[in-house]
């Protein structure tokens, strides 16, 4: 029989649909936050779905999961507290792992489901909790960030799904001014930024915010990622002012990741020449978005 295609039609991308053929459905239901869905693609394994918008592939999980963080990991010497902000399916937290100098790594997931369901069907990604140094908070970001002694981490990653829904709060000035302070001095926040094909508008919000909010350095990087909206995906690495010693210092990275421990699962996406390249921009978004 032919087999069934899904159309990933939204708001966010109006005019344009992406779309991939389903071997079959895995599991569908609705946790307190949104509709999960779990499907074996034809051509890019099993994919992740949260209120229709796909949030992973196992084909190219690797490129958003290893440059969200990266780029900030290799930005900063030696990091050792870090906060992930959702990213329940692991995949970030298994890319924090491979940091020999991490010594504690928290995250705050609000969606429990999403974490059961990941554990479920996507262990190549959820093996990210079973480091000895994750220390789960399943609860609100925005809340969990209010009680966060000040300046407790060296770096915070907020990997999120769209700000339409649950994370509609993470791109709001209030959340950014609690990680702000919840950064050391010199601490770096890599956070994602959408598309520069489809929300220049939203980035530069977001830049705005950001330039008030954090007195170090702001940088945006982008990479490929066929599945998402327009392929492109991108993140915002912010940092607090910080005594020299702790410069930061996204574009050329200071700590080489390629050799440093051995990891069970190699790197696919993520490379030193990848991180200086992540910062290149195009010109229409260089004139389109005011980086300070
Ligand atoms: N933790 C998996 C990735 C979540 N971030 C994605 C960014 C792009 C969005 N359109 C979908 C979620």
């Amino acid at each position: 029989a032919a087999s069934k295609r899904i159309y990933f039609n939204n708001p966010m991308w109006p005019g344009e649909a992406h779309s991939l053929k389903v071997e079959n459905i895995l599991f569908k239901d609705k946790s307190k936050y949104q509709e999960i869905l779990v499907f074996e693609s034809s051509t890019y394994g099993k994919v992740l779905v949260l209120d229709g918008i796909v949030q992973l592939t196992e084909k190219d999980e690797c490129a958003y999961q290893e440059m969200i963080a990266h780029l900030p990991l290799c930005s900063i010497p030696s990091p050792k507290n870090v906060l992930v902000v959702g990213g329940g399916d692991g995949g970030v937290l298994r890319e924090i792992s491979r940091h020999s100098s991490v010594e504690q790594i928290e995250i705050c997931e609000i969606d429990q489901m999403v974490i059961d369901v990941c554990k479920k069907f996507f262990p190549e990604l959820s093996v990210g909790f079973d480091d000895p140094r994750v220390q789960l908070h399943v609860g609100d970001a925005v809340e969990f960030l209010r009680q966060v002694p000040e300046g407790k981490y060296d770096a915070i990653i907020v990997d999120s799904s769209d700000p339409v829904g649950p994370a509609q709060e993470l791109v709001e000035k209030p959340f950014f001014d609690t990680i702000a302070r919840a950064l050391r001095p010199g601490g770096v926040l890599c956070n994602m930024a959408e598309s520069m094909w489809l929300h220049t508008h939203l980035i530069q919000d977001m830049i705005t915010i950001c330039h008030e909010t954090f007195k170090g350095s702001i940088h945006y990087a982008w990479a490929s990622v066929p599945t998402y909206p327009s392929g492109v995906i991108g993140f915002l690495i912010c940092s607090t002012a910080g005594p020299p010693v702790d410069f930061v210092n996204p574009i050329n990275p200071i700590e080489k990741l390629e050799g440093a421990i051995k990891h069970k699962r190699e790197l696919r996406f993520y490379n030193s020449e990848m991180h200086k390249a992540a910062f290149a921009l195009p010109t229409f978004l260089k004139r389109e978005v005011r980086l300070p």
